[in-house]
């Protein structure tokens, strides 16, 4: 199914919102950002991240003078904006080198077993899965750790499977200027397994077909692929 024009628009917050406390219902693909996301740069936001989770540290009732403890919201508020989420920059979003199609390559590629990292957005804590993805040539390629980076890109950002499936494919659909592209990512929350509901079984499973993939055979052929051990 092609994406509604308005689910690619970019919804940002703004302060007047905060003040008014607005709640605001997503209508988007893009990860909900303020209109001030960049404004700030990394090292001013590791400095206020450390100081805001030293607090909630000491609110915990932690003992910040400890050896062990007295790194953690230098190390948390690093961890957050160098590595974790580090994907919700689009200047970290990886550069793709289209090349011609010289092998004359013309059926699907499949990148399976992509192993991802993300975060619920609901809780901040990992969701760990794989992604497996698809494109059938447009005339031109790309390489293939290229894929795995954008995954990785997309899944740097606090997430549910369902914004992170739809980012990665408009973003592979953009780079090689097709729209024959699938991608299925199956997935275990640990909001789920490990606080909540505990069911450490259960995993979310999530797809995005389109193009030549919304067609019965070739969607088979792929989701074929991916189940082969
Ligand atoms: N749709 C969707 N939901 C998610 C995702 N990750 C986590 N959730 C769910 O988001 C919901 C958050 O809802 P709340 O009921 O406000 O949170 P909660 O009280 O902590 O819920 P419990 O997890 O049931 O204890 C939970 O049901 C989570 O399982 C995701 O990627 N997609
Ligand atoms: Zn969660």
């Amino acid at each position: 199914m092609k994406q509604n024009e308005t689910l690619l628009n970019t919804r940002h917050k703004s302060d007047s919102m905060d003040e008014l406390g607005e709640d605001h219902v997503s209508t988007s693909a893009e990860t909900p950002l303020r209109e001030d996301a960049f404004e700030k740069d990394d090292a001013l936001k590791i400095e206020l991240i450390q100081k805001h989770f030293k607090e909630i540290m000491l609110i915990l009732g932690l003992d910040l003078t400890d050896d062990s403890l007295k790194g953690t919201p230098n190390r948390v508020a690093k961890m957050y904006v160098q590595e974790i989420f580090s994907g919700l920059n689009p200047a970290n979003k990886p550069s793709i080198r289209l090349f011609e199609n010289k092998y004359k390559y013309s059926e699907m590629l499949v990148e399976k077993d992509i192993t991802l990292y993300s975060y619920c957005e609901h809780h901040f804590v990992p969701i760990i899965g794989k992604a497996h993805v698809a494109y059938i040539s447009n005339g031109k390629v790309i390489g293939l750790s290229k894929i795995n980076r954008l995954v990785e890109h997309f899944s740097k950002r606090p997430q549910v499977q369902e914004r992170l499936t739809v980012q990665i494919a408009e973003a592979l659909k953009e780079a090689l200027q097709t729209e024959d592209v699938a991608i299925v990512i199956d997935a275990a929350h640990l909001c789920v397994s490990s606080r909540g509901v505990k069911d450490t079984a259960s995993t979310t499973i999530t797809a995005h077909y389109s193009g030549k993939f919304t067609e019965d055979q070739t969607k088979n052929e792929f989701l074929a692929f991916i189940q082969k051990k």
